[in-house]
């Protein structure tokens, strides 16, 4: 059974207690306000709700092996449970409190809210990583924020997380991959080493189905030296209070065209209501372009300023959003649902609300995943509400009507374990989700799996998931991975292979292309192919400038396909002394080029470190397609003969493909070719595309493809 507990029935005692290094920890009542000091910002620390279960919070934390506190949104949780941990001493003796959020946004400015509250440069004491950025400092940082992906990678060289005293798991009703794959480890993790304590936060969690998940049954494994342990049964702590009031205003009327009846709100709040800035959610970036563009066409004499927000962003868009709005305007944000959860955009009072986002869908029959347009749950329209109402009184505006909120919105979102293809052949075009993981995202789901495999957890099918997945998905990715040589006949890593994709954060088609490069020479542009296929896209959209920008881009284009293509780029910015003036000039995004040699810098580092020797093939493109085939090779397709539209099959699975016209193949149509990613949606395009010898399929997967024989000749 869980534990409820009700702060003001019984205060808890201060209590002194051994930590594990046998250092002293103390658990003390909050600091006066005169500890505190009067700054502005410490007054509006302790307005919070949460600020009033201070002690309660770090009383629970301090006896129970897991805590599960459930508070509405603006409640405090995020920003001020971490500085209450530390201020108790949880990160005295090297030790570090960590707090994981779903999405790389939220990581990024929730750090530098709370360096900002403690009066710190971010970085130092209060720190953030996600993939391929690190913002702390060894011995130095105590409070670090990060994505619960980067979480589970450092546990291949930390199983036990030794140098975490606290985890926070937030946002946790989101149940992405990563995080339920956490969830399940951190369970096991606990078992290991109880001192270990676990705070699972939202404000929209079934708490009882947690609790009962993470009651852990310890077995004895002489813990001696480490009692008092903490309790066993979770503790839940609901926090009561929110912050200021947010007034909901449901449409009389089901709405058709859900971009339109955005636009025309917005219009509309910028007509009648008081000044404040707004807050659009939309599905993805196709929808969230034309919404502003509609905008803008009125924005020029209305004082609006309209901004797109979603995944892949250059970091001086991403600025834009949370810098003040300049006097005399109203700013529109309009966003996929990577501002659903933890961002406080300061001046926002009004939230639109569509009712929709992208989400995945796998279908197992023509093994495709889908990144479909999917009404929401009631919990996202809960957090897409509490983005107004933090820092002043705000209104939400949904697109949809109060009985269909109350009757037939579900009340969770099914986890993304549950409709995800673990194989994850395709791409989803993911630009709404987890903050830019972009195209790499695709075999996200194949590298979460080895990532279990690489900690030691080899019966994956026997796994305790908060929400199982589908054994045939499972098994999908198994066959991914052992034909890829990762993992072997009894599904165990290979080695050298198997451990040294392992070592790379990237999926595991892309890293098993770098390592082949090796073997081919050519590692030195394989990695910056990879490191382009892990930004967004090096190109600029250009809208009513297609002509001009197809003119360009044909300056770079390689016949052999895509990923020559970006070697051209790549040395032509190099060759510019990296000028932010030639990308503009060539509709290259500069911001995405830094980005890309930051990464690329970052995979040399590691190949060196595998004992990887970088090597040019010297534009050998031969052998750079050879490579590629090597992590590719499950994704060639075949032209249609007579095809009049350029329709392909792909090899494996004979599924209808067509060549997407972003790509440089894009009506040249090779008769072979291998792709990248796939993404659907009225056809299933192929992104990063290059043309091949299908000769080249069997000499890098004998096992995969054999030569069909002739039908014997008829006598
Ligand atoms: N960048 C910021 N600027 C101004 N105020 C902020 C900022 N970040 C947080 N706050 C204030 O702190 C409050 C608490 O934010 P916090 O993110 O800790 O809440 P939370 O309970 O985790 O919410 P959620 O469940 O929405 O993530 C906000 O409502 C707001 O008043």
């Amino acid at each position: 059974m869980s534990k409820y507990w009700k702060p003001g029935s019984e205060r808890p005692r201060t209590v002194l207690v051994d930590d594990e290094e046998g250092g002293v920890l103390f658990l003390s009542s909050p600091p006066s306000s005169s500890g505190f000091g009067h700054s502005s910002l410490e007054r509006q620390r302790q307005r919070l709700p949460v600020y009033k279960y201070r002690t309660a919070i770090l009383y629970l934390v301090e006896n129970h092996a897991t805590t599960i506190i459930v508070g509405e949104t603006g409640s405090g949780k995020t920003t001020q449970i971490p500085q209450y941990l530390k201020e108790a001493g949880w990160a005295e003796g090297g030790r570090v409190i960590a707090c994981t959020q779903p999405r790389r946004l939220a990581v990024q400015s929730v750090a530098s809210r709370v360096a900002e509250e403690m009066g710190v440069k971010l970085g130092e004491e209060v720190g953030y990583t996600i993939r391929f950025e690190d913002q702390t400092k060894p011995n130095v940082t105590k409070i670090k924020f990060l994505t619960d992906g980067v979480l589970l990678r450092e546990m291949m060289d930390d199983p036990l997380l030794i140098k975490y005293s606290v985890i926070m798991v937030d946002e946790a009703h989101e149940r992405s991959l990563s995080t339920d794959m956490l969830l399940g480890l951190l369970k096991k993790v606990q078992r290991r080493r109880p001192q270990l304590r676990i705070i699972i936060s939202s404000a929209t969690i079934d708490a009882k189905s947690m609790s009962t998940f993470f009651h852990i049954r310890r077995r004895n494994i002489g813990q001696a030296a480490e009692d008092p342990t903490p309790s066993e049964l979770p503790a839940i702590l609901s926090v009561e209070g929110k912050g200021y009031n947010v007034e909901i205003h449901y449409v009389e009327e089901p709405v058709s065209d859900y971009l339109q009846a955005a636009v025309n709100t917005v219009l509309s709040i910028h007509d009648k209501e008081p000044p404040g800035d707004i807050l659009v959610f939309l599905t993805g970036q196709d929808d969230i372009n034309a919404a502003v563009q509609l905008l803008t066409e009125d924005a020029q004499n209305n004082g609006l300023l309209v901004l797109p927000l979603f995944s892949g962003l250059s970091r001086a868009d991403q600025d834009l959003i949370f810098s003040p709005t300049p006097k005399g305007k109203r700013k529109v944000v309009i966003s996929t649902n990577i501002a659903e959860t933890s961002l406080t955009l300061e001046g926002i009072v009004y939230v639109v609300d569509s009712g929709f986002s992208k989400q995945r869908f796998y279908n197992p029959i023509p093994d495709i995943e889908n990144l479909v347009v999917a009404p929401i749950s009631k919990a996202s329209a809960r957090q897409r509400a509490g983005r107004a109402g933090r820092v002043q009184p705000g209104k939400c505006f949904r697109l949809y009507t109060e009985e269909y909120f109350v009757k037939e919105m579900p009340a969770e979102g099914i986890p993304e374990m549950q409709r995800s293809s673990l194989v994850s052949c395709v791409i989803q075009g993911n630009k709404g989700e987890s903050g830019g993981l972009n195209d790499l995202r695709r075999n996200q789901n194949t590298q979460n799996e080895l990532k279990l495999k690489a900690l030691g957890i080899d019966n994956i099918l026997g796994f305790d998931w908060l929400a199982s997945p589908s054994p045939e998905a499972m098994i999908r990715a198994l066959e991914v991975l052992y034909s890829l040589g990762i993992l072997d006949e009894d599904a165990k890593l290979t080695s050298p292979t198997g451990f040294q994709v392992a070592e790379i954060p990237l999926d595991p088609m892309i890293s098993k292309m770098i390592l082949s490069a090796d073997t081919y020479g050519c590692s030195e542009d394989i990695i910056t192919i990879a490191a382009v296929l892990s930004v967004q896209s090096i190109w600029i959209s250009v809208r009513g400038a297609q002509k001009e920008f197809d003119e360009v881009k044909l300056r770079f284009a390689a016949a052999e396909g895509d990923h020559v293509t970006y070697l051209n780029v790549y040395k032509g910015f190099i060759h510019s002394g990296k000028s932010s003036q030639w990308c503009y000039k060539n509709y290259i995004n500069y911001h995405a080029m830094k980005k890309v040699i930051d990464i690329r810098e970052q995979l040399s580092r590691l190949l060196r470190r595998l004992g990887i020797v970088l090597k040019s093939c010297e534009r050998d493109t031969q052998v750079l397609r050879k490579a590629i085939i090597a992590g590719f090779f499950a994704h060639a397709c075949c032209l249609e003969e007579f095809s009049p539209n350029g329709m392909y099959k792909t090899i494996k699975s004979s599924q209808e493909v067509y060549i997407h016209p972003s790509s440089v193949l894009f009506r040249v149509n090779p008769k072979w070719v291998v792709y990248h990613s796939l993404v659907s949606t009225d056809k299933h395009y192929m992104r990063n595309v290059i043309a091949i010898d299908p000769s080249w399929l069997i000499e890098a997967a004998p096992h995969f493809y054999q030569v069909r024989k002739p039908n014997p000749a008829p006598y």
